[in-house]
């Protein structure tokens, strides 16, 4: 059992305090945003994540887990500190370590003995380094401080059950004794434990992200040319996921990837080389294809109703995949903000995230409780994010309620034949052949980064 504090009470930061509690450990999770610690006291989750409420409240009552402003008071008492505070990307792309170098100056006023700190956030490679250094400088003794760098794998919707059973633990230290205590720390786990230096753990956790969105943006790319072919892009994916170097995981085409990591560590990784004089020109296309895919929507709407201006696309999903309410860098909301701008007015439903949506689109789009609602009136139709309720969307229904005709599956859920029983037309990615040459002019110019030559 050890004492732990988590600095940054956000997605990752709430998910490892309240695991690490019910592991056994004593866990004080800390925030600057004095709304949020409030709201966890009294057990609000402040976003959406199958089964973390229960857990929460099951740890906080067995006083395992508290919440706290005070950073002084929780790392003075903690044996292990962890660093989960967001790392966004800045307008420049490179990754905005702001949060994480006020964390290490606050860790090191705070200190009055050795510490092992650990960064949870995803870094660029010599941020271990950076803390490390910060921590030095304000520290009022010459007290022992090993940095780690521990990086988190976990996917948003099913974040509990990720970091519980996770495929690895990577870990990445200077010393034995902070080796020692991580590998302590995971033990209950049964995983496979990949010990680094600092610097190779942070790029693990880069080339992993990015790697999973060159597969993205790889299938992605095979779906467009599909669609000038004539060939099903799913039975693609069959013949070539089978193939176990290849693997069936990660490998469907849809509107592009999105969330609040995926976009911000292509881009990050991608600036660590141009700053050294390499391009980086893969981790670039996959970035581009990836904003094409939302053009490329856009288009198919633009060609099927031979233009934009005065018609009305429902949209059913809008956070960036079913099981959350996170609409940070959602394709669903790019795709509106471009039909909106092209005159077209949209209606849109989504299961959880509406409110998150509101936000950020404003009052300019029709937010509805149903999926029906959604639909009622509208020139088209956009699948936009996969929950399971759309699955069963009832397309009898949905003729009747439509003034058009459209269905556009940005996510390959429906059968087009079911689609076109009910007197629709059907457009997936990758298996309906497009109207006219592969010719798309696209918004994103080839070279969109400013620090590109
Ligand atoms: N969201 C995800 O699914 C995953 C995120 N990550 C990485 O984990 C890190 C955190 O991501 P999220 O949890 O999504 O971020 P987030 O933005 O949801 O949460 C960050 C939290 O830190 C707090 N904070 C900021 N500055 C602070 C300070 N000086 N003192 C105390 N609290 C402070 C904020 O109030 C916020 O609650 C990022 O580096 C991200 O790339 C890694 C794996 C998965
Ligand atoms: O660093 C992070 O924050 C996390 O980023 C992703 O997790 P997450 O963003 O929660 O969601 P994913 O399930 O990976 O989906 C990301 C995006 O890719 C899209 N996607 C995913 C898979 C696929 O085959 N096709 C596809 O378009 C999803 O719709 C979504 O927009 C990684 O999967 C996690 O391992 C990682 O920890």
């Amino acid at each position: 059992m050890k004492s732990i504090a988590i600095i940054g009470a956000g997605y990752v930061g709430l998910v490892t305090a309240t695991c690490f509690a019910e592991l056994g450990n004593d866990v004080v999770c800390v925030d600057n945003n004095a709304a949020k610690v409030a709201g966890l006291e009294a057990g609000e989750i402040p976003f959406y994540e199958p089964s973390l409420a229960e857990m929460v409240t099951r740890n906080t009552q067995a006083k395992r887990l508290g919440f706290t402003t005070d950073i002084s008071a929780a790392v003075r008492r903690a044996e292990v500190i962890f660093i989960a505070v967001g790392t966004p990307m800045r307008s420049d792309g490179h990754a905005d370590l702001s949060a994480v170098r006020a964390v290490a100056r606050e860790i090191g006023l705070a200190l009055d003995g050795p510490k092992i700190v650990v960064s949870k956030s995803t870094v660029p490679v010599e941020t271990g380094e950076m803390i490390s250094s910060i921590i030095r400088e304000h520290a009022p003794g010459d007290y022992a401080v090993s940095v780690v760098s521990n990086p988190e794998f976990l996917r948003e919707g099913s974040a509990v059950s990720d970091f519980l059973k996770p495929d690895r633990v990577v870990v990445g230290c200077s010393d034995a004794t902070a080796e020692a205590a991580m590998r302590d720390l995971y033990a209950p786990l049964d995983a496979p434990l990949v010990v680094t230096d600092v610097r190779t753990s942070e790029m693990i956790k880069y080339a992993a992200n990015a790697f999973l969105a060159t597969k993205i943006s790889f299938i992605n790319e095979i779906a467009n040319i599909c669609e000038l072919l004539d060939v099903d892009v799913r039975a693609v994916c069959a013949g070539i996921g089978y193939d176990q170097r290849i693997g069936t995981k990660f490998l469907n085409p849809g509107i592009g990837y999105g969330g609040s990591c995926f976009p911000k560590d292509v881009r990050a990784l991608e600036q660590l080389a141009v700053e050294r004089d390499y391009p980086a020109p893969l981790l670039h296309s996959v970035e581009l294809v990836n904003r094409r895919q939302v053009e490329r929507t856009v288009m198919k709407f633009e060609r099927e109703l031979g233009g934009l201006n005065g018609k009305t696309i429902a949209v059913l999903g809008l956070a960036f995949k079913p099981n959350t309410d996170d609409v940070r860098d959602a394709p669903a909301i790019a795709i509106i903000q471009r039909l909106l701008d092209r005159g077209a007015k949209v209606r849109a439903h989504d299961p959880i995230a509406n409110a998150a949506a509101a936000q950020v689109l404003g009052p300019n789009v029709a937010l509805h409780d149903t999926m029906y609602d959604a639909v009622e009136g509208a020139d088209a139709l956009l699948l936009a994010t996969e929950w399971n309720e759309f699955r069963s969307l009832d397309f009898t229904r949905c003729a009747k309620a439509m003034r058009g005709d459209l269905i556009l599956d940005g996510r390959n859920i429906f059968e087009p034949e079911k689609v076109r029983a009910a007197g629709l037309r059907y457009l997936g990615v990758g298996r309906v052949k497009l109207r006219g040459k592969g010719s798309v002019v696209y918004e994103t110019p080839v070279s969109y980064s400013a620090t590109q030559s």
